[in-house]
């Protein structure tokens, strides 16, 4: 497997640490408020990530966070009169909910860091103790100085970063790099109690000291938004290299930006759409879908209208996927041996199924690999009907379902078509067959109603959901 990672900006083959695990760290949303459809570009491309690593075998420790602490949720809380926990439990809840509906796995630990600030403040003290960090007031800052690599991730060098660097004027740093590890309380906000006075977690020790915590000192892979190179995963390589004296992540990934209008979609420009809002108007698993028709690096425009074009082609799938499911009730089970034909349709299902993977295999190609279930569906359609060797059916239900599983898609309609359903298609082609047309009418019209549209084709009936 192959995999592009941002530090060295190559495509490089994927070795774990450990043979057969693999452990991800995935920088998960700032509770505030519902997440848009940019941000759950994050959570459904690295969800993909994490089923196709199991897919191949791997065990997979997958850990998500929750940012429940920083300037936003201060915000917002004060302007809902509420405290910033029932803020963070009420958008946790929330996130939880649309995660769910879009097919999101939920991960192995969902860490929160205001229930993790014990493991934070230890984490400072071994930069302060190591002399990586100083204390100024009650604040925390981290000495980048003291690093000769930061940096390293986007290839920026440090001259470029001073002269770019803002200082915002409460912060009491001694140079514009540093960054803050624990800020001092102030009026209206939270606090914990800590060796510098009461205050909170600056945002990026948070992701070093959960990552530390739950998957060890190094780990496999470290995902996020494009947003978060610089300085997010700047400075938690910083860290946690400091204080740990070991590389911190083995591979960096992150997703090119869902776009409107080919600017970023975010909560600031108001330019965004909630997973929640377009949940009221769109099935989610096109959603879904849509994100992965494109590669997960490329950028991502988005509109209503390319949403909705998307739709054809789910229900495309979902036909497909149906009759296939069909004709498992309706194949040849006899056991009789397969045909030359059945045979070489076999061989190439098989076929399909090795250029899924090595789409999959080449950077997470989901494009690709969505292209391929397509081929295999327009194949299916027109080879398996009336009488076809149940083998042949079962193998293209098989290989499809491990696709669909890879994905997460097509995965809502998994039950059979219900046995009373098959009897009445069963029933009608039996009218049909006796010329008995007033019968077979009137059993259609039946399906119709129960949401079954039946379509006769010269290889027999088909069927799909109205
Ligand atoms: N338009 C976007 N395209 C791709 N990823 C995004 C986009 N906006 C945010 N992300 C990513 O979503 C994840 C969740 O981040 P978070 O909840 O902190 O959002 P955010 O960066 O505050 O969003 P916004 O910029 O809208 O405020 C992060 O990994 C972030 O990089
Ligand atoms: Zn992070």
């Amino acid at each position: 497997m192959r995999l592009y990672n941002t530090m060295t900006g190559q495509k490089e083959e994927f070795m774990p640490l450990e043979p057969g695990k693999v452990t991800m760290y995935v920088c998960g949303p700032t509770v505030y408020n519902y997440f848009h459809i940019g941000n759950a570009r994050v959570f459904i491309v690295f969800d993909v990530v994490r089923r196709y690593f199991e897919y191949k075998g791997y065990k997979v420790i997958y850990v998500q966070n929750f940012t429940d602490i920083d300037d936003k949720m201060i915000k917002r809380a004060n302007e809902e009169n509420i405290t910033v926990k029932e803020l963070g439990d009420r958008f946790i809840r929330e996130y939880f909910e649309d995660a769910e509906a879009l097919g999101i796995k939920r991960a192995t630990v969902h860490p929160r860091a205001t229930e993790n600030i014990d493991n934070i403040i230890e984490f400072i003290k071994k930069l302060i103790d190591k002399g990586y960090a100083y204390v100024v007031d009650g604040d925390v800052y981290f000495d980048v100085s003291k690093l000769d690599d930061y940096g390293k991730l986007s290839h920026k060098n440090i001259e470029d970063l001073i002269s770019g660097a803002r200082v915002d004027i409460s912060e009491k740093k001694d140079d514009p790099l540093d960054f803050a590890l624990w800020k001092a309380q102030k009026e209206g906000e939270p606090g914990w109690e800590s060796p510098w006075g009461v205050g909170r977690p600056g945002w990026h020790i948070e992701c070093s000291a959960m990552a530390n915590r739950y998957l060890g000192q190094t780990i496999d892979i470290h995902a996020g938004g494009p947003d978060l190179v610089f300085p997010h995963h700047e400075n938690e390589i910083a860290q946690s290299e400091a204080a740990n004296g070991k590389p911190f992540a083995r591979y960096w990934m992150h997703v090119g930006f869902l776009n409107v209008n080919n600017e970023k979609m975010s909560k600031s420009k108001n330019n965004f759409f909630t997973v929640r809002e377009l949940r009221q108007r769109y099935n989610p698993e096109l959603i879904r879908f849509f994100i992965l028709t494109s590669h997960y690096r490329s950028p991502l425009n988005f509109s209503l209208d390319l949403l909705d074009q998307a739709k054809n082609g789910l229900e495309r799938l979902h036909n497909g996927f149906d009759n296939i499911k069909f004709f498992m009730k309706k194949a040849n089970k006899n056991n009789s041996a397969l045909t030359a034909e059945e045979m070489g349709f076999i061989e190439k299902i098989d076929s399909y199924k090795k250029k899924f993977i090595e789409a999959m295999d080449d950077d997470f190609n989901t494009a690709d690999a969505i292209a391929v279930i397509f081929e295999l569906i327009r194949d299916c359609n027109s080879f398996i009907g009336e009488g076809i060797n149940i083998q042949v059916v079962e193998k293209a239900y098989d290989v499809l379902s491990e696709f669909a599983g890879v994905l997460g898609i097509l995965t809502e309609k998994e039950e059979l078509l219900d046995e009373n359903i098959v009897k009445l298609i069963e029933e009608r082609e039996k009218a049909r067959a006796e010329k008995n047309w007033a019968l077979a009418d009137k059993i259609r019209d039946e399906l119709k109603e129960k949401g079954i549209i039946l379509e006769d084709t010269p290889s027999g009936v088909r069927w799909k959901r109205a």
